[in-house]
């Protein structure tokens, strides 16, 4: 379907599948394992004799994986290590009227990485997950995944290569509310990240009030602004590309010049998916729009793609000119774990941050004379009689 204006809604919202999804987790958190083997077999129709991946199936199964596809594996995570290295944050602080402060960026102790495995295969969501993970210093890592009975080799290897502690074979809400609660078999974590359809991040939602979650990353998003110097081909092959993950993908080209947009309606009128082409008076008025629908990829087919990215303010990730925004899904070091729904108005993808936590410290060796009266001063206005003693009694 062809749609010449700009999407009011996504194409599915997890508002729609809240109520189901709280039943799901509340089941789950009320029996444990006896609910994931049920809802495993209602939705992935797979009966489960263990929820867990024994060392030596993720072992054997690892072992299947072509070389080919193990190189593969290796230089996409070089390049997924070094963005996030680059971009880790030093231990910080400073000092001030006596008092030395700072932070110490601690990492998460449990995390939980949900990779979906619904429709497609995801081994490269376990790198973008568990690669920021490990450059925080997460130690322990637990893997959530759908696996049709049999664990996959690449998300094995990728396992092993990162240390995973365990697999579990589920997936959907249930797999999100055990990771949340844990069960017999499956470890409560301190924070879940990863993308997935819209049950998946609904159960994120709700787990949210007891668990750590990154955000909301739910079915895929792209936003293409073209102008005249873009070509047809390449934007329908990058609209397609992000198709592929399904119908309830978002795809939209905003453009200044009506001959892509006549020749790309030409090139996607036979598809079965849903394409926003909506027409753009200017430059600015294309990144406006983009703005509003603050998509999970953004990408800017501009003659100018520099200047354009001065004007973009909400977007997970951006890719600049040609560059195929498929390239930021596999090897060009951003994660591809970014916001969907609207989330990239006040969150952005995923990095080293969500796997360390800002643990500030003070220490007042020497504190100056007003700001000690100040604090004082501050604790009796308050009626904190004992906090003003305490502070009183050490320092005047
Ligand atoms: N935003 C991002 O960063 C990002 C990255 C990668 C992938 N994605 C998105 O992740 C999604 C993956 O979706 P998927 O479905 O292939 O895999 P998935 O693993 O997210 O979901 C599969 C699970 O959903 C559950 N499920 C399916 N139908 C159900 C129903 N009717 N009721 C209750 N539960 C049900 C099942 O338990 C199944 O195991 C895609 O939409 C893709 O676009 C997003
Ligand atoms: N485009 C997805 C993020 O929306 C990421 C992905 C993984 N594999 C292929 N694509
Ligand atoms: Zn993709």
């Amino acid at each position: 379907m062809i749609i010449k204006e700009l999407p009011k809604s996504r194409p599915i919202s997890f508002d729609q599948v809240l109520d189901k999804v709280s039943e799901i987790v509340g089941k789950v958190k009320r029996e444990g394992d006896k609910a994931l083997i049920e809802f495993t077999e209602k939705f992935d129709g797979i009966k489960l004799d263990n929820i867990k991946v024994t060392k030596e199936e993720i072992h054997a199964a690892a072992s299947l994986l072509s070389e080919d596809i193990k190189k593969a594996i290796d230089v996409v995570s070089e390049q997924i290590k070094e963005f996030h290295t680059s971009i880790k944050p030093p231990q910080i602080g400073g000092g001030k009227s006596g008092v030395d402060f700072g932070i110490i960026w601690t990492p998460l102790e449990k995390v939980g990485i949900y990779v979906p495995g619904g429709k497609k295969l995801y081994p490269s969501t376990l790198l973008m997950a568990g690669i920021p993970a490990i450059v925080a210093g997460v130690e322990e890592i637990y893997v959530a995944t759908p696996t049709k009975g049999k664990i996959d080799p690449a998300i094995a290897y990728i396992a092993e290569k990162l240390n995973v502690k365990e697999i579990y074979k589920i997936g959907g809400a249930q797999a999100i509310a055990a990771l949340a609660y844990g069960t017999e078999s499956v470890k409560k974590v301190d924070k879940i990240v990863g993308p997935g359809n819209v049950y998946v991040q609904a159960a994120k939602y709700i787990v949210s009030k007891d668990v750590g979650i990154d955000g909301i990353e739910g079915p895929t998003e792209l936003v293409i602004v073209a102008d005249d110097s873009a070509n047809s081909e390449e934007i329908y092959l990058d609209l397609l590309a992000q198709g592929e993950h399904g119908n309830s993908t978002l795809l939209v080209l905003i453009s200044t010049s009506d001959r892509i947009l006549r020749e790309v309606e030409e090139k996607v009128s036979g598809s079965d998916l849903t394409f926003y082409l909506v027409k753009a008076r200017d430059l600015e008025e294309a990144i406006t729009y983009a703005n509003s629908i603050a998509p999970e990829h953004l990408s800017l087919q501009v003659s100018s793609p520099r200047e354009a990215l001065k004007m973009v303010r909400n977007a997970g990730a951006v890719t600049l000119g040609r560059t195929p925004p498929a390239i930021i899904d596999y090897s060009a070091g951003p994660d591809h774990i970014l916001p969907t729904n609207s989330w990239a108005k006040f969150k952005g993808g995923l990095t080293v941050y969500d796997f360390l936590k800002p643990i500030s410290f003070a220490q007042a060796t020497n504190p100056d004379k007003e700001l000690i009266n100040a604090a004082i001063t501050l604790a009796r206005y308050e009626g904190f009689e004992i906090h003003s003693k305490s502070i009183g009694e050490r320092y005047v």
